[in-house]
């Protein structure tokens, strides 16, 4: 095996490190036997060498992306099912795959069959009575049908009960029909819908015996399953290039009266008899349950993408070497730039905060869902508002330190060799699917607005909001990490109040209800962040503190730099709020500042480490940057010599345009 040459920054600095940066993957893997089989998966995905791109795919054409995106996506969903455990439950397969990011050496802009695994699967399984489970869950698992999750429309994609697709049910036939009145009713945006799926799961508005019955989930075939033509009364297509997500075939899908028997209606919350009947569930929003499974992944699929980026430009900063700190000194690594240090160290630590509480909020939602089965429905409300607001905060802070981390390697951050872009392209729309960011916070504010007049009545909250009761005054500036938390915590005690009584200041003042939530909504937003806010800070340290107690010191020190980071970040962004509603002097912002600058300083030598610690393979970084080897600038020759212009040293356009252009005959 040929010898990797390492470049010698990124040597003295993993020489550097203060802990065993095998002990930091095992932490985050949730042990050695999961790092072990995780490394297992990975080796053996990557030995198949038809899942590699002979060309890069941004040198393919739109079409031909999605051609080899799919070659590569069923051949991968091979690969996967022959190494998946069949004594893992659903719950533990998808806990223990979320160190995973193996997708990302396959795909640089995701899989058309995400939807199939992450949203139409998981919608029969939350949305289908035992027998349709039964019948559609093997089909769709053993891959014999292919599925979409088709929700948002034209002219609808937040505002549910806007949809205008319709399912009206014809007792004369026991069926449906299905229908988009208008242009805007068209189905837009579902991933796979366009060319790949031949079933989805499609959310309508119910019509029976000529009432509105809701939202409801219907099983819907779109495509033959042998020629894979639209069906009648089907119209199908592709919406077009978009920033990213360009090989996830995201489609439109149009209905003209298209007939579907009864049964194709999920009737696990929701029923309609053969003579017409609807019985509703025991919560109408349990049909929103797949949208609130997926927003629980987001938060995970955030940290893995921030790790990836953040790996890449801290790598790249140790190997980089720009301008001069002393005019006698030769140039030093842009990492010793404390500047370069504020920008990446806390994507760093951003990313372990969200894993850590994408592990938490997953358990959460394991067992609400079990107590949801078991028809006990009390704490679906703290698990939507908790899913919302963690989804929101996660994918605003994935997007911000992917952008800076792209931003904090300079012009050859803008390579698509660099993968920079493309990362960023998987994360800002998570701001948007799933729920609009501002839309979703406006839930959260929802909830916790009612917690607020609960507690006034003296009632008991949701765990999560329990700190809303919490009266005491904070006396004392202490500083310390538990401190801060506390007072993260006053401060969205502090903007729900203000945001409170101005809501109802607005009412008082005669304005509808509606009017005044939404001339208090800047305010409501505001509050609903700093609620979740203080949920992350809190749950971090608590998270890291109680698995981590086992560690080495050398290790747990770096993690606790790494909490410690984070929360003095957050309060320094947020210390106009600190002031406002915590005892802070100005003596104690300057030292706040002064311990920030500190631990830049503590945790430089361990950045490579830190980011090793992720273990992220060089075939899944898919990085010129960002290569264990450091080899930063072979590697952007040799990426850019894959360019087709480079295939010939003179392009044809010179003589066709350039020459007679330049010699003034055209
Ligand atoms: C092994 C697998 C591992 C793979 C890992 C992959 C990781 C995955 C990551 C990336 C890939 C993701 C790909 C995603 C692709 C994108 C898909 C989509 O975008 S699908 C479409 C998503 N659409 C939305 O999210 C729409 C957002 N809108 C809404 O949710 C709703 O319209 C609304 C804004 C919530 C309002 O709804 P509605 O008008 O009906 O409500 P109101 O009448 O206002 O009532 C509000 C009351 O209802 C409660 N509520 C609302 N939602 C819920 C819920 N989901 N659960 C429980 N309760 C809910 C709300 O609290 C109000 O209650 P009250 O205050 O009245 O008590
Ligand atoms: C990459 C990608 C993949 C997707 N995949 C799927 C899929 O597989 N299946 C599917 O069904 N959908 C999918 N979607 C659609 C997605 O769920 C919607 O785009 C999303 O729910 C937002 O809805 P919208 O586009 O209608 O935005 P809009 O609601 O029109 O938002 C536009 C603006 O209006 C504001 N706004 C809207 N309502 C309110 C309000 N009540 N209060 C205050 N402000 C408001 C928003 O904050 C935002 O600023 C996908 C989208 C993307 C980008």
């Amino acid at each position: 095996m040929a010898k990797i040459t390492v470049n010698k920054d990124l040597a003295s600095e993993r020489a550097k490190c203060e802990f065993n940066v095998e002990e930091l993957t095992n932490y985050l893997d949730g042990g050695r036997e999961n790092t072990a089989r995780r490394r297992r998966m990975e080796d053996k995905v990557l030995s198949v060498k038809e899942l590699r791109d002979e060309i890069p795919e941004e040198y393919l054409s739109h079409k031909e992306k999605y051609e080899n995106a799919i070659r590569k996506a069923v051949l991968f969903y091979k690969v996967q099912k022959s190494l998946d455990d069949p004594n893992q439950s659903d719950h533990e397969r998808i806990r223990n795959s979320y160190r995973s990011t193996i997708t990302s050496a396959i795909f640089k802009d995701n899989s058309p069959l995400t939807l199939h695994i992450v949203m139409f699967i998981p919608a029969i399984i939350g949305q289908g009575n035992d027998e349709q489970r039964e019948y559609w869950l093997k089909r769709a698992k053993n891959m014999e049908i292919i599925g979409t999750y088709a929700q948002t429309e034209l002219g609808h994609g937040t505002f549910l009960r806007g949809l205008e697709t319709t399912a009206t049910y014809d007792p004369a036939t026991e069926e449906f029909v299905l229908h988009s009145p208008t242009l805007t009713a068209y189905k837009w945006w579902p991933g796979g819908l366009a060319h790949t799926a031949n079933y989805c799961v499609v959310m309508a508005i119910l019509y029976t015996k000529s009432k509105n019955c809701g939202i409801q989930p219907f099983i819907v075939q779109i495509r033959d399953e042998e020629t894979h033509m639209p069906l009648p009364g089907i119209k199908l297509g592709e919406i077009g290039a978009k920033l990213g997500y360009n090989t996830v075939n995201n489609g439109f899908l149009g209905f003209d009266n298209h007939r579907i028997p009864r049964d194709r209606m999920l009737m696990r919350n929701a029923q309609v008899s053969k003579d017409g009947t609807f019985t509703a569930g025991a919560n109408s929003k349990l049909t929103y349950g797949t949208m609130v499974y997926v927003r629980v992944l987001i938060v995970n699929n955030m940290a893995n993408l921030l790790a990836k980026a953040v790996t890449i430009a801290i790598r790249y900063s140790a190997v980089r070497r720009q301008s001069k700190l002393k005019p006698e000194d030769p140039e030093p690594q842009i990492l010793d730039y404390v500047t370069q240090q504020h920008k990446l160290f806390i994507g760093i630590a951003t990313s372990h905060a969200y894993s850590r509480t994408a592990l938490w909020l997953w358990d959460h939602y394991a067992k609400v869902t079990s107590e949801l089965n078991a028809g006990k429905l009390d704490n679906l409300p703290e698990l939507h508002s908790l899913a919302c607001c963690l989804k929101v905060l996660s994918s605003v802070d994935a997007a911000v330190f992917v952008e800076r981390s792209r931003l904090a390697c300079g012009g050859h951050g803008y390579m698509l060799s660099s993968n920079l872009p493309q990362t960023y392209g998987l994360v800002t729309p998570a701001s948007t699917f799933e729920g609009e960011n501002t839309v979703l916070l406006l839930q959260v504010a929802r909830s916790l607005v009612k917690a607020w007049q609960q507690m006034l009545n003296g009632r008991q909250l949701a765990p999560s909001m329990a700190y809303l009761a919490d009266q005491k005054q904070l006396d004392r500036w202490d500083g310390s990490v538990n401190g801060i938390i506390r007072a993260f915590q006053k401060v969205a005690r502090g903007k729900l109040a203000f945001s409170v009584a101005n809501f109802e200041k607005y009412q008082k003042m005669g304005l509808s209800r509606e009017d005044a939530w939404n001339k208090a909504s800047v305010q409501l937003t505001a509050a609903a962040e700093s609620h979740g806010r203080a949920i992350v800070v809190q749950v971090f340290k608590t998270e890291t503190d109680r698995i981590a107690s086992s560690l080495s010191p050398p290790l747990r020190k770096a993690l606790d730099q790494l909490v410690e980071l984070f929360t003095l970040y957050w309060a320094l962004e947020r210390l106009g709020d600190l002031l406002l509603y915590s005892p802070l002097s100005e003596v104690d912002v300057r030292d706040m500042q002064a311990r920030y600058e500190e631990l830049l300083e503590k945790i430089r030598p361990n950045a490579v480490g830190l980011v090793d610690g992720f273990d992220i393979r060089d075939e899944i970084l898919n990085s010129a940057l960002g290569a264990y080897d450091g080899r930063v600038y072979e590697r952007l020759m040799e990426e850019a010599l894959k360019s087709p212009l480079n295939a010939e040293p003179v392009n044809s356009s010179f003589h066709k345009y350039l020459k007679p252009f330049m010699q003034g005959k055209l």
